[in-house]
């Protein structure tokens, strides 16, 4: 097979980035766009020792599932590379992600539930945040093809509040009248490298992140100026990133207008956010999500519940009035003194956060001789350390309920746990990320008596 020939392929399955998979001449190739029993005709664009990838010529026969995408541009960038499949049928390819990943782990006992599905299917993300370049001359803000930098223009973002997709298109003509320079990746100049903008849905504050070479620009006052005058824009921040770096955000952040934080709700609970704090993307699925882990948790008002890699402290204060006590902890700084600050704002007091890699927390914790009765964890896609595994168990909790967004990783973590002696019969994929392959779920291991 050589790169360049044109193939007839068959198409059986869909690899977790969402790729059609098809087998010829002893090759697995990855065929971008390409549904589950569909024939295509296919370009081959590189081939390796075990495996090739091929983008679509022409599609000879189409699949049922296949759903006709308004804007190529949204699979194209990987904004929402599972936009081409109807709703259902993501559900049951998260589902599948799972089932396939325990059977490869000879876990083929676990029960799989069905994907709940995310109340709103589009315009569902909360905070955008996207590149700014010259195109042709002109600033523009958009996406990257999928694997590259250049930049696809879009105003339409699909998976992003409407409400925050029209503040970037709005941002983005301020800076083009003010004659603000996009940055130049290659030659790490100009000035603008990313908008960040966020949005609450259950107050409607709007925070604006501009995110720059320079700490300050000749236009800045005037670009400030105009920003706050959007319809909804509440906080207006400047971090400043001067590194030559594909990392988006640098270290600090300057208030430039408004408050330096955006109020959000989940349930009953008010959330203060900071510019670098996490927050779930996906506000009105949130709820249930947790609602899932926290019914699973069977929670005692004796118990004493761990709220690791806590963000702003999300779920630890959703708990912390029908339990004893709460303790957090996370990396990033400014979310522990909002988690702190949201404890405050929600009359909680027996819930405390602190600062620090829950790897090194949670084994000082245990040294000290802390028991726990429930451990969450909601690591990033990395998942958990050994370290932290043998801590937490070390403090005997009688559960763990794990929320993961990396399926891949946490069927490597619960095998550790099932080691030491705890053990689990179910995991619930939860959508959290419609019209990506993305997977989210919920799992609970129990203390074996
Ligand atoms: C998936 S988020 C979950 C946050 C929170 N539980 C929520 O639902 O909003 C993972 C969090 O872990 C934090 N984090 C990453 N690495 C960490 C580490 N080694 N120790 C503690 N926190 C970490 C991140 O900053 C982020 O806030």
């Amino acid at each position: 097979m050589q790169k360049n020939q044109i193939v007839d392929l068959e198409i059986t399955d869909l690899s977790y980035e969402a790729m059609g998979v098809a087998h010829l001449e002893g090759l697995t190739i990855f065929v971008a766009n390409a549904l589950p029993g569909e024939v295509v005709s296919a370009k081959i664009l590189k081939v390796k020792k075990n495996f090739a990838f091929a983008k679509i010529e022409k599609i000879k026969k189409e699949s049922p599932d296949r759903i006709n995408v308004k804007l190529r541009q949204w699979v194209q960038t990987g904004l929402a590379s599972l936009a081409h499949i109807k709703y259902d049928k993501q559900l049951e390819f998260k589902q599948r992600q799972v089932v396939n990943l325990l059977k490869k782990a000879h876990l083929d006992n676990i029960e799989v539930g069905q994907t709940l599905a995310s109340p709103e299917e589009v315009g569902y993300r909360n905070k955008a945040q996207v590149p700014v370049r010259d195109v042709k001359g002109k600033l523009d803000i958009g996406f990257f093809r999928r694997h590259s930098h250049d930049l696809v223009p879009l105003t339409n973002f699909f998976t992003t509040d409407p409400e925050i997709d029209r503040v970037l298109v709005n941002v983005r003509d301020i800076l083009r009248a003010n004659h603000v320079p996009a940055y130049d990746e290659l030659h790490h100049k100009g000035e603008v490298r990313y908008l960040d903008v966020r949005r609450s849905k259950a107050s409607g504050e709007i925070m604006v992140i501009l995110i720059t070479l320079h700490k300050d620009f000749p236009q800045l006052k005037k670009v400030t100026q105009e920003i706050s005058k959007i319809n909804g824009v509440t906080s207006i921040i400047l971090n400043h990133n001067p590194q030559k770096t594909n990392v988006i955000l640098g270290k600090k952040d300057y208030l430039l207008w408004g408050n330096d934080y955006i109020i959000d709700k989940i349930g009953d609970v008010k959330f203060k956010i900071s510019p670098q704090s996490f927050f779930q993307i996906n506000s009105l699925q949130t709820p249930r999500l947790y609602d899932l882990a926290i019914k699973k948790a069977n929670l005692q008002p004796d118990d004493v519940v761990i709220d690791a890699y806590s963000g702003i402290g999300t779920i630890g204060l959703s708990v912390a009035k029908h339990v004893k006590e709460v303790r957090g902890m996370e990396v990033v700084k400014p979310a522990v003194e909002d988690a702190n600050n949201n404890a405050r704002l929600n009359g909680i007091s027996n819930a405390k956060y602190v600062v620090g890699r829950a790897e090194d927390i949670m084994p000082q914790w245990a040294s000290e001789g802390l028991k726990t009765d429930v451990i969450f964890v909601d690591p990033p896609r990395k998942g958990l350390t050994p370290e932290f595994i043998d801590a937490a168990v070390k403090t005997a909790p009688k559960k763990i309920v794990y929320i993961s967004c990396n399926p891949a990783t946490m069927v490597r973590d619960l095998q550790l746990f099932q080691e030491q002696g705890y053990d689990f019969k179910r995991i619930d994929p939860v959508d959290m990320f419609p019209q990506t392959p993305h997977v989210e779920s919920v799992t609970v291991l129990t203390k074996q008596k």
